[in-house]
């Protein structure tokens, strides 16, 4: 009788202790599974959170505002508050470094042109146009470009389809003096490329870009209190 209530104190204290132990071995298996998990979720997270951010870093999101001194962005960002806009500055000094900033990641490229001065500021417009359409990056890119001819509510100002004609003549003289100046000098000049097609008189239509003229007033015929009329520009955006 004593010998048989040893041996089950001793068959308890077994399985008591083969209990404790699978539970030991069980509690660190789910440890070890929940560590995995948590590992996973964390690896997980940060390739979404890195993936996002370098994904949006190279989205071409942006719209740059570029024209002359006095053409009209500054009021027309103002009037355009539903777009994600960037307003470039017209001195030279200042926009050579925002455009060369911003050019990779503009998916348009809102060209501003007073036109009431056209006719004056002609060959500067198309000499900065010029430096935007050649470079290499844009020309890659090929961002949408609106030619936005601004001050249309003064009478002096020429329409949108003079402008074009004016300017496509205007680039295309200075396409021949850069080629020569270019040919002039030995190796290639970095981050240029040619404009339009080679051969051929200079047309917007050569362009990878979708290019659109469209009028504009920012002032409205009421002057700055009144409506802008920019419906064209907000159509044209509207599609980018
Ligand atoms: N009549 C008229 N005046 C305008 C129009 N748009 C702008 N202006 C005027 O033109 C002047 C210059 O306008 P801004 O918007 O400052 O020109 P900007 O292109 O931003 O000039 P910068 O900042 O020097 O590059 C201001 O006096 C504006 O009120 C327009 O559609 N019609």
């Amino acid at each position: 009788m004593e010998e048989k209530l040893h041996l089950d104190i001793e068959d308890f204290s077994e399985e008591q202790f083969m209990e404790s132990f699978l539970k030991e071995i069980q509690s660190e298996e789910a440890v070890f599974i929940i560590g995995i998990f948590v590992a996973l979720a964390l690896v997980i997270l940060t390739i979404v959170f890195f993936g996002n951010f370098w994904g949006t870093s190279k989205v071409r999101n942006a719209v740059l505002l570029l024209g002359l001194c006095d053409s009209g962005k500054t009021l027309l960002f103002t009037r355009g508050n539903s777009w994600t806009l960037i307003d470039v500055p017209g001195h030279e000094s200042l926009r050579v470094q925002i455009v060369e900033k911003y050019k990779a990641v503009a998916r348009a490229i809102v060209f501003v042109v007073d036109s009431s001065i056209f006719q004056k500021d002609v060959r500067d417009v198309a000499e900065f146009l010029y430096s935007i359409l050649t470079d290499s990056i844009v020309a890659k890119n090929a961002p949408t470009l609106v030619v936005a001819c601004n001050k249309q509510d003064i009478t002096m100002a020429k329409s949108a389809k003079l402008i074009q004609q004016q300017l496509e003549k205007e680039l295309n003289t200075l396409r021949l003096t850069r080629s020569a100046a270019l040919s002039s000098q030995d190796g290639a000049v970095g981050g240029s490329v040619y404009l339009g097609k080679k051969g051929k008189d200079f047309e917007f239509s050569q362009l990878a870009n979708r290019v659109e003229f469209i009028e504009c007033s920012a002032h409205g015929s009421k002057g700055e209190d009144g409506d802008a009329e920019i419906d064209a520009l907000e159509k044209c955006l509207a599609r980018i």
